[in-house]
C-alpha cells in the first residue's frame, strides 16, 4: 500500500502572508502544497496564477501540486510549468484533447493529474490511466473551499482503486474537497492515497498545523 500523503491546500491559507504559510506547511510536515488555480470561467471563483506560483516557488522545496480548473486550458499548461509546478492537474472537460494536453504535461517533465468533478465518470479517462500520474477525485463542486464532502464519491474511488490494482497500474488517487478527521479514514480505505485540505489543516486545533497534518494521516 501506498504512504497516505498530505498536500494541504493554500486556499485557505492567509493571502496577505502565502510565503510564511507555505514554511509553516512544510515544517508541519506536508508533503507537497495544493494549488487551486481558478479562472472565474470553469469554475465560479477566481485565484491565483504563474506570477503567484513563481513567487512561491523559493519558500519551499516541497512539490506544488497545481489543480487547473481553467478553460481552454492547453494554451496555459507551459506557463504553469514554468512557473515551477510539479504535478499539473487538468479537467477532462476543459480541454479539447485531452490526451494531447496529457502528452503536453508529459514533454514538459511535469507529472500528469486528471481531476473529476463529483459527477464525471471514470470512463472518460480508463483507456488513459497508464499515461497518468495522479487522478484527483472532487469530493465537492470545484470553486471554494469550506464546503461539505459528497461521500458518493467514495464509489468511484474504490472503482478506481480495483482498476489500479487489476491492471498493475501506479498512480496515485487524490482526493479533494471537505477532508476532515472522520471522513479522512473513509476516503483511505476506499483507496485514496493523498489527501488534499485546506479548511481541516488552516482552522482545526486553532492552526495547529503540524497535528492537523498528523491527525488527517491517521486512519
Ligand atoms: O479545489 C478545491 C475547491 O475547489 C479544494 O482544494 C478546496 O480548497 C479544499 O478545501 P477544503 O474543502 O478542505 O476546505
Amino acid at each position: 500500500m501506498k504512504k497516505i500523503q498530505i498536500s494541504p491546500s493554500i486556499l485557505s491559507a492567509d493571502f496577505s502572508q502565502l510565503g510564511n504559510e507555505i514554511k509553516k506547511l512544510e515544517e508541519g510536515g506536508a508533503d507537497m502544497i495544493h494549488v487551486d488555480v481558478m479562472d472565474g470561467h470553469f469554475v465560479p471563483n477566481l485565484t491565483m496564477g504563474p506570477p503567484i506560483i513563481r513567487a512561491l516557488r523559493q519558500h519551499t522545496k516541497l512539490p506544488f501540486d497545481v489543480h487547473l480548473m481553467i478553460s481552454p486550458v492547453h494554451k496555459y499548461i507551459q506557463d504553469y510549468a514554468d512557473a515551477g509546478a510539479n504535478i499539473i492537474t487538468i479537467h477532462p472537460e476543459a480541454t479539447e484533447n485531452l490526451k494531447n494536453s496529457i502528452q503536453h504535461i508529459k514533454s514538459l517533465n511535469k507529472k500528469v493529474g486528471v481531476s473529476l468533478n463529483p459527477e464525471t465518470k471514470i470512463d472518460l479517462i480508463i483507456e488513459l490511466l497508464d499515461e497518468i500520474d495522479l487522478v484527483l477525485i472532487m469530493s465537492v463542486n470545484p470553486g471554494f473551499g469550506g464546503q461539505k464532502f459528497m461521500p458518493k464519491v467514495l464509489e468511484k474511488i474504490k472503482e478506481l482503486k480495483k482498476i489500479k490494482d487489476e491492471k498493475n497500474l501506479e498512480f496515485d488517487i487524490e482526493i479533494d474537497g471537505g477532508i476532515n478527521f472522520d471522513n479522512n479514514k473513509l476516503a483511505i480505505a476506499a483507496g485514496a492515497n493523498i489527501l488534499v485540505s485546506g479548511t481541516t489543516i488552516f482552522k482545526n486545533n486553532n492552526g495547529n498545523i503540524k497535528k492537523n497534518i498528523e491527525l488527517l494521516k491517521s486512519s
